[in-house]
């Protein structure tokens, strides 16, 4: 499906039902979406299936983080299962990101891309000291995303509060999703690094992660033709 706007709605449901009834709101031509933690272990790769036949590009969103050969085969079987995008904690270091990488490369006309997790967005300095890191998020952001990068990861996840810095230091095609996006006046919950959609754009993300600003909107459809509409998606 070619979609234009760069927003991608997290799809973070209890339920199979929850969330294809969100996604038969919406049109793929208008959004990509994403299934994470809470969705796929309720209801496993039928979901993948059940986006797919919407006609939506599917964000796979599990975060692998394990040993080198146990994450380059889950991200090949994520890439047998047709997904846009799929990704892996840039914390696992070199060699497993780079196992993830070989496992893609070796696929005849891989269409699926490999992102690394650099810090997570709910996390500020003083988490990151907890865990024993004494760097600023953006500098650990800076260290994990060139490791990535050198890693032949196809970009990272970041806040877009670290976009500029990192499409400077990386250039423009090092793919830059970002999540904890707010439009203005939206609650922030328990995302710390935050930027509205056209703040994040005018720093150089590529993708806008969003989810509950527009799943637990009144009228979810209308928030997300806002964003596009600010975005000049549209125009
Ligand atoms: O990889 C992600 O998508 C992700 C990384 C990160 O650093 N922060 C982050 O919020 N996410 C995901 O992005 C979505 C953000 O959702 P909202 O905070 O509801 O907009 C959630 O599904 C998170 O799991």
């Amino acid at each position: 499906m070619s979609c234009q706007s760069p927003i991608v709605v997290a799809l973070d449901y209890p339920t199979m039902a929850q969330s294809i009834e969100m996604a038969k709101r919406l049109d793929p031509s208008q959004c990509r979406v994403k299934v994470g933690k809470e969705l796929f272990t309720t209801a496993g790769p039928a979901i993948l299936d059940a986006l797919h036949k919407l006609n939506f590009d599917v964000f796979l969103d599990l975060k692998f983080h394990d040993i080198p050969n146990t994450v380059a085969n889950a991200v090949s079987v994520a890439a047998d299962a047709g997904v846009w995008m799929v990704n892996v904690h840039a914390s696992g270091g070199r060699r497993m990101m780079e196992a993830s990488a070989n496992a893609l490369a070796q696929r005849a006309d891989n269409q699926t891309l490999l992102i690394a997790v650099t810090v997570l967005t709910s996390m500020d300095q003083s988490d990151l000291a907890e865990i024993g890191i004494d760097l600023t998020p953006e500098q650990h952001v800076k260290r994990l995303a060139s490791l990535a990068q050198s890693s032949g990861m196809d970009g990272v996840v970041c806040s877009a509060q670290e976009s500029s810095m990192l499409s400077n230091e990386l250039g423009k095609d090092f793919v830059l999703v970002t999540p904890g996006i707010r439009p203005a006046g939206s609650a922030q919950g328990d995302q710390k690094r935050i930027m509205t959609p056209s703040e994040a754009m005018a720093a150089g993300s590529h993708y806008l992660v969003m989810g509950r600003p527009i799943t637990q909107a009144a009228d979810p459809v209308a928030v997300l033709t806002q964003v596009n509409t600010e975005l000049g998606v549209f125009a």
